[in-house]
């Protein structure tokens, strides 16, 4: 076996068991959304998803850290809420039982489901194994039916060096170029669900989500561009979590004629990744907003990994090793190796000339 092979193999089935309560959330339940502090929106899906992923890693790497995206306060004060959760997910398991076995089987009990999404408060940091979870990530894009992602990645020693993006809402077939209606409504599940994966110095993959044991993968590598001017860009569909301005002001300057695609989650890495769009684009829009470990870590070894290159607005690698955020970086630029310096310096550019 090689190395961290056990660790993707459980990533990878700890993030195909999480969609299958997602998928259930989405389309058999009420969402039981609450506000959070930040006012962002947490579904029972995200709280679901969080114990399922977390139980399997600490299955697999008892004395690995993990930092999840949610904690079970709420959850504690609210017995409905707790109830509805506990219902899904004492029963979600993955139809093959070899790979069931693999990630430890059910959680034993209502509070057992609530520690374990609490074991999710590591700090974070630069020294040991550090999992990054985003049990639902773009849970507004989930919320509307858009694109959303299941994202985790392993950080050793500060550097990213496993991830995983269960994308259920991106076509299994990627020949054909993203375009806006990718982020969308997607009102069937036909010839969707993809899981993306990357091990550090050993490349990318791609194969179909399943509701059993892992489907056989194939390479994925971000497409090849000579002519800038014909790149596909991506962007987050918020506005308050990226500057469309400030994007569609590079976009120009570069002489990108297309219009963004707008999609909700890391499904725009992934995106990128395989190939179906060039670059992301996510510039910052406050000057106090710290980006999270969770929602970039996978994707970025997965863009890396693909042949891509993925800094800051000011063209510094994302340090992951500073805790729960990535609190020296301001935004996010992917791009294909070939084409990043020609992007970095007009991002810089615009940035500037604020
Ligand atoms: N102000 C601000 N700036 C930047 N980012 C923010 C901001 N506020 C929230 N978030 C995070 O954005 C995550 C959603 O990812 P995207 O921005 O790619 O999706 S979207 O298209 O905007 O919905 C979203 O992840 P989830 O909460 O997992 O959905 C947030 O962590
Ligand atoms: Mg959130
Ligand atoms: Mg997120
Ligand atoms: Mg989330």
């Amino acid at each position: 076996m090689s190395t961290y092979s056990h660790e993707l193999q459980v990533a990878q089935l700890a993030v195909q068991r999480a969609i299958i309560l997602t998928k259930r959330v989405f389309h058999e339940k009420a969402k039981g959304t609450v506000s959070k502090s930040d006012a962002s929106p947490v579904t029972i899906g995200d709280f679901g998803a969080q114990a399922l992923i977390i139980a399997a890693l600490k299955h697999n790497f008892p004395q690995d850290e993990i930092v999840g995206e949610e904690d079970a306060d709420d959850l504690r004060s609210n017995a409905a809420l707790r109830d509805q959760i506990w219902d899904l997910v004492k029963d979600t398991s993955l139809a093959d039982s070899k790979a069931e076995q693999t990630l430890g089987g059910p959680i034993k009990s209502v509070e057992a489901m609530l520690d374990t999404i609490d074991l999710g408060n590591s700090s974070g940091g630069a020294k040991g194994r550090i999992w990054a979870l985003d049990p639902i990530d773009g849970t507004k894009g989930f919320l509307r039916g858009g694109q959303y992602a299941v994202c985790l990645a392993l950080i050793v020693d500060g550097e990213v060096t496993v991830g995983v993006l269960g994308c259920p809402n991106l076509p299994v077939s990627d020949t054909a170029k993203i375009d806006a209606s990718i982020g969308a409504d997607q009102n069937d599940d036909e010839g969707k669900g993809v899981l993306f994966s990357a091990v550090l110095g050993c490349g990318a993959t791609s194969r179909p989500l399943s509701t059993g044991g892992l489907t056989p993968s194939q390479p994925i590598s971000m497409a090849p561009i000579s002519d800038i001017t014909q790149a596909t860009f991506c962007e987050s569909v918020e506005a308050g979590h990226s500057a469309h301005d400030d994007q569609a002001a590079i976009a120009q300057k570069l002489g990108i004629t297309k219009q963004s695609v707008r999609m909700d989650s890391q499904a725009k890495y992934a995106s990128i990744a395989r190939g179906a769009g060039d670059l992301y684009l996510r510039l910052p829009v406050s000057e106090t907003y710290q980006e999270k470990i969770w929602d970039h870590a996978a994707g970025v070894v997965i863009v890396g990994e693909a042949g891509g290159v993925v800094t800051d607005a000011w063209g510094k690698k994302l340090d992951f090793s500073l805790g729960r955020t990535l609190s020296s970086n301001k935004g996010v630029v992917a791009a294909p190796k070939s084409i990043y310096p020609q992007i970095a310096k007009v991002v810089v550019e615009v940035l500037s000339s604020k």
